[in-house]
């Protein structure tokens, strides 16, 4: 096999809770993701040479993706090439790790906004070591690709999928939902800690990119660690045995507060997307990109309409997508 075709999924946090800052600076959290079927592409072929290539670019082009968001900061579109993508050091990490000789061509579809909280890099990051060990004959369920994995980055090892097809049968609900099953999982440590979580069925989601990316560590920066830390229990049994109506009231992101600080346009986004009958709407990861809980994918698809056409161009409705397990 000399080329792989790839699906890199988006994520959003349903939950986000800090516990403590640790010594090393990054904060012990316990976070709920859902991987949704936005999806950057990436196509990976093997060279005989020793040559690794990173191109990325915004599809279908960086001008529609610059006429879409004209209030952009200037630059902040730019896609990093070669040894700036997180692909890149993704990928040459792990050839180093279990010494690959040959070289990759690797080349990025981008629909994922960037610097919006829905983990665009470190899901190419992921998709990559996974394309890499296909073409290298190494077996997915080879430790050094979570190794690897989590040294690139908090959210690189939510998007691996689960560790092994024992793993993606969480306890105590129906895990067999072929249309949800492995796509959502509570991260602890730095985000880099995996539990497979159930969700009984799909959820309709409106997700909005305001155009005002947002910078991880800076949101970090100014976070605080509370005193009473909320729990994802209830949210987490509400996924896994329903009633799904009742999720929206459990959504929750410690870091909204410290995101709108530096990024005030989101409230107004928040705003819109609640007047216009959106439930639990909150932001995502770091930000800044705020998602809802809609009725249907139907009326998902017709509240993104009217956001685009209300001055948020970049909002799209969004269903959880399973993510591979180490078979596939
Ligand atoms: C906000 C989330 O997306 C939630 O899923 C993640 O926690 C962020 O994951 P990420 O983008 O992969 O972040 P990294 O690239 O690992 O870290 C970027 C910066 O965010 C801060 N950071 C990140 C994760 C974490 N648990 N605590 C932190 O304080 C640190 O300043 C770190 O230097
Ligand atoms: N493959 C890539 N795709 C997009 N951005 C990348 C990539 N590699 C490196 N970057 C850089 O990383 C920055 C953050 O990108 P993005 O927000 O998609 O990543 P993330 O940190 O995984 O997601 P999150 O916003 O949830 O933290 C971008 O602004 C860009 O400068």
């Amino acid at each position: 096999m000399q080329r792989v075709i790839m699906k890199s999924p988006a994520k959003l946090n349903l939950f986000l809770e800090l516990h403590r800052r640790r010594e090393d600076g990054f904060h012990e959290l316990e976070t709920v993701m859902v991987a949704i079927d936005r999806c950057d592409q990436l196509s990976i072929t093997r060279r005989d040479d020793s040559e690794l290539n990173v191109t990325a670019q915004w599809s279908p082009s960086q001008a529609a993706w610059e006429q879409q968001l004209p209030g952009m900061p200037a630059g902040s579109l730019d896609l990093p090439q070669g040894e700036g993508n997180l692909v890149y050091q993704a990928v040459q990490r792990f050839r180093q790790r279990c010494q690959i000789k040959h070289g990759f061509d690797i080349h990025i579809e981008k629909t994922i906004p960037a610097g919006a909280g829905m983990g665009g890099a470190s899901s190419n990051a992921a998709c990559s070591l996974r394309g890499v060990a296909k073409l290298s004959q190494i077996p997915l369920s080879d430790a050094r690709i979570r190794q690897t994995a989590a040294e690139i980055g908090s959210d690189v090892p939510f998007f691996l999928g689960p560790t092994t097809d024992q793993d993606a049968k969480p306890e105590g609900s129906d895990a067999s939902n072929p249309l949800t099953k492995g796509s959502a999982a509570l991260a602890t440590g730095r985000g880099e800690q995996l539990a497979e979580v159930a969700l009984a069925a799909p959820i309709s989601f409106v997700v909005c990119f305001p155009p005002h990316p947002l910078s991880t560590a800076a949101v970090y920066s100014i976070c605080q660690v509370p005193v009473n830390p909320c729990s994802a229990e209830e949210l987490l049994s509400t996924m896994a045995k329903g009633p799904l109506e009742k999720l929206s009231s459990l959504l929750f992101n410690r870091l909204g507060k410290p995101a709108s600080t530096i990024c005030p346009p989101m409230a107004d986004l928040l705003e819109s997307m609640r007047s216009i009958g959106l439930n639990g709407c909150q932001l995502t990861g770091s930000g800044s990109a705020c998602f809802g809980i809609a009725e249907s994918l139907a009326d998902a698809n017709r509240i993104a309409t009217e956001l685009s056409k209300a001055g948020y161009p970049v909002s799209f409705a969004a269903s959880p997508l399973p993510l591979p397990t180490p078979l596939q």
